[in-house]
């Protein structure tokens, strides 16, 4: 079956040796994969340990090429998958064998749940390649790697998807961590929505103070993808307070965004301006140079042969997205293991010219919502920012659920994940939408005709 897991599979096996690859992932099995979440079962507590130590980065390095997102991926056990290991776990050895046992007997109930927390280590400076596209970005994270809180604060670095923001804040994170030799500054690296969540926890259990106590504890706070605080008033409280007390106490804050702090919609202002007080930097796309940089460098992280033309062919085929460059690189790497030919010119060729026609949100063509959203807005003749807007004006509204809808149906992304494309919709008025789109072409010819020439347009 074609899952999001047996893809992440295959990826990970041609990474790995094919003994180990038997024996850890063959007895896995992905349960679901909803709104973000993917449930993936194993035969036991010790796999989910082995996995969590060993593979979660790459698990999630991969998940996160393919979906373009955040995913979270939670291990259940399932004892009635045949594990394959010869393994003596040495810490069922260890204690009595007996509690340990009930203990992971226990944990059979007990769902874990891994997330991108922390730092990325291959996320440095030394693997960023500086190119004229981020020169600037580069320089100011290297200078507030070197000066916390004393260069600019907050740093807030804003650029299109897959451009390198989150790799600047971990490389600045790791420098930092580097630099303090007695292990005593604290730092934080978190998605906006993790903070969210978080926050959304701490009122429902009631646990504010240690919320609190634990932000205004922090020297170092990098939060990721902001703009997805724009319509949610209580974090954007919370938030402000987060940032005042940092702020007051010169703690360094780092800031990553889609766009700049005045095309947030519905930031507020004393947030806004707050935001405006250090450095604003962007990220452009890559130049053809850099593209080609980039991908010579992946490769000799990743002990891939890569020779020239292809790494320029790869350049040409891919616009600007980073994530997307790197996804090509590694899939062409994964078909020469698997078919065990060098990688030339013609095996990418072909390679690429069977992703080309799937519709993968990490692949080179890809289709994004933000791509979707500017051709329906072309079509329409509406303005793209009426996309994240509230507007229930027909011929705005019209449109914008078509975008859902083609949103839902062209890319892998979970009803919550597109609802933040939208300026943060409900996921139920995405799905409303969806429902409302494919009832009416199916009554009205004129309007299906019209989505499918979207569609094209969005493959070509
Ligand atoms: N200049 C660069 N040099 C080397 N690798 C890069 C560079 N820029 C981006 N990358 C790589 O591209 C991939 C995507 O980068 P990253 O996740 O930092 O993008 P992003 O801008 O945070 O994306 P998003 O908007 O989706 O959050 C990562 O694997 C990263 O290491």
């Amino acid at each position: 079956m074609n899952t999001l897991w047996n893809k992440v599979l295959e990826l990970v096996a041609a990474r790995m040796n094919p003994s180990s690859f038997d024996a850890w992932f063959s007895p896995t099995q992905q349960r679901s994969f909803q709104d973000g979440v993917l449930e993936v079962a194993v035969p036991d507590q010790y796999f989910v340990n082995w996995l969590k130590e060993h593979y979660m980065d790459v698990i999630l390095e991969i998940l996160r090429s393919f979906t373009q997102s955040d995913v979270r991926v939670i291990f259940t056990i399932d004892p009635n998958l045949t594990s394959r290991t010869s393994y003596e776990p040495e810490d069922l050895h260890a204690e009595s064998t007996e509690s340990r046992r009930a203990e992971i007997k226990e944990s059979n109930a007990i769902q874990v749940i891994e997330e991108p927390i922390g730092l990325n280590p291959k996320y440095t400076f030394e693997t960023y390649v500086v190119g004229g596209s981020n020169q600037l970005a580069h320089a100011a994270s290297l200078a507030v790697a070197k000066q916390p809180s004393r260069a600019y604060n907050p740093l807030f670095i804003y650029g299109g998807v897959g451009l390198g923001k989150t790799h600047l804040m971990h490389a600045i994170g790791h420098a930092v961590k580097t630099q303090d030799t007695q292990g005593k500054v604290r730092i934080y690296y978190l998605s906006f929505e993790r903070f969210m969540n978080e926050l959304i926890n701490a009122i429902r259990f009631d646990t504010m103070q240690q919320f609190r106590e634990k932000y205004r504890n922090i020297d170092l706070l990098l939060i990721d993808d902001i703009q997805f605080i724009a319509g949610k008033e209580r974090t954007q409280e919370e938030f402000f307070h987060t940032f005042n007390a940092l702020y007051d106490t010169q703690k360094q804050i780092v800031i990553s965004s889609d766009c700049p702090p005045k095309k947030i919609p519905t930031l507020e202002e004393r947030l806004r301006s707050r935001f405006e007080w250090g450095l604003i930097v962007d990220i452009q796309p890559p130049d053809f140079e850099t593209k080609v940089a980039i991908l010579k460098k992946k490769a000799e992280t990743e002990q891939i042969e890569l020779p020239n033309d292809v790494a320029m062919f790869i350049a040409t085929q891919i616009k600007s997205n980073i994530r997307a460059l790197e996804g090509c690189l590694i899939k062409i790497a994964a078909h020469s293991t698997i078919v065990k030919e060098e990688i030339t010119l013609d095996l990418a060729k072909r390679v690429l010219d069977d992703i080309l026609d799937v519709k993968d949100p990490g692949s080179a063509r890809s289709i994004t919502v933000t791509l979707i959203q500017e051709v329906v807005a072309n079509h329409y003749k509406i303005k793209v920012e009426d996309m994240r807007s509230a507007s229930r004006l027909r011929n705005v509204a019209f449109p914008r659920q078509i975008a859902m809808f083609l949103a839902r149906k062209l890319t892998d992304l979970s009803l919550p994940a597109i609802g933040q494309f939208f300026g943060g919709k409900d996921h139920t008025t995405i799905m409303y939408a969806c429902q409302k789109v494919q009832a009416m072409t199916q009554e009205d010819v004129t309007l299906a005709k019209e989505v499918e020439t979207l569609e094209q347009a969005l493959h070509t």
